[in-house]
């Protein structure tokens, strides 16, 4: 069976099978396929990609953000490694802790969301940037992201729907 792979499709924002050999692209499971391969496919990840998301973040920017000034700090001058060292210093306070990482958000981070405690509310795919919604979509609800880096700075990520 020539190699199937899965796309999302941008108009609708639905996963689908496409084969590069023949160009075909298809809403179904091709005929022959079992769910077990279906699984082993390319692009499989793409099938459970949740279409919207509620996350919070603790956002930490610096000198290199797209917008270095923060309702905490006019002029944030710190540098980007200064950033993640601020930022892994939050991430073992939190510890897992949801309350601890709404506390700290609401007190540290760069983001105009630290009044809600770092709630962002729901979004879905392209209200954005590229890196911090790959991140959020591909965790779990209740689960903490590790560092992710984007234009803005430095962020911790928590989904919560
Ligand atoms: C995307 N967004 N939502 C809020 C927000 C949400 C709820 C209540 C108040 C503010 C603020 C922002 C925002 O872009 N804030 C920027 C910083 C920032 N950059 C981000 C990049 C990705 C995700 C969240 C981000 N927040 C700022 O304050 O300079």
């Amino acid at each position: 069976m020539s190699q199937w792979e899965i796309r999302m499709s941008g108009s609708r924002g639905v996963a689908y099978f496409y084969n590069p050999a023949t160009k075909a692209s298809v809403w179904e499971t091709p005929d022959g396929l079992t769910e077990e391969e279906v699984k082993k496919l390319p692009g499989a990840e793409l099938l459970t990609r949740p279409v919207k998301v509620r996350a919070s973040h603790l956002l930490v920017k610096h000198s290199g953000s797209r917008n270095p000034s923060s309702w905490r700090q006019a002029k944030i001058t710190c540098s980007k490694a200064e950033a993640i060292e601020t930022l892994r210093k939050y991430q073992s306070q939190i510890n897992g802790s949801h309350e601890r990482f709404a506390e700290l958000a609401k007190e540290y981070s760069d983001c105009s969301s630290a009044r809600m405690g770092g709630d962002l509310g729901v979004f879905g795919s392209g209200q954005m940037q590229k890196p911090f919604e790959n991140a959020a979509f591909a965790l779990k609800i209740g689960e903490m992201s590790d560092i992710v880096e984007t234009e803005s700075g430095v962020h911790l990520i928590l989904r919560t729907e």
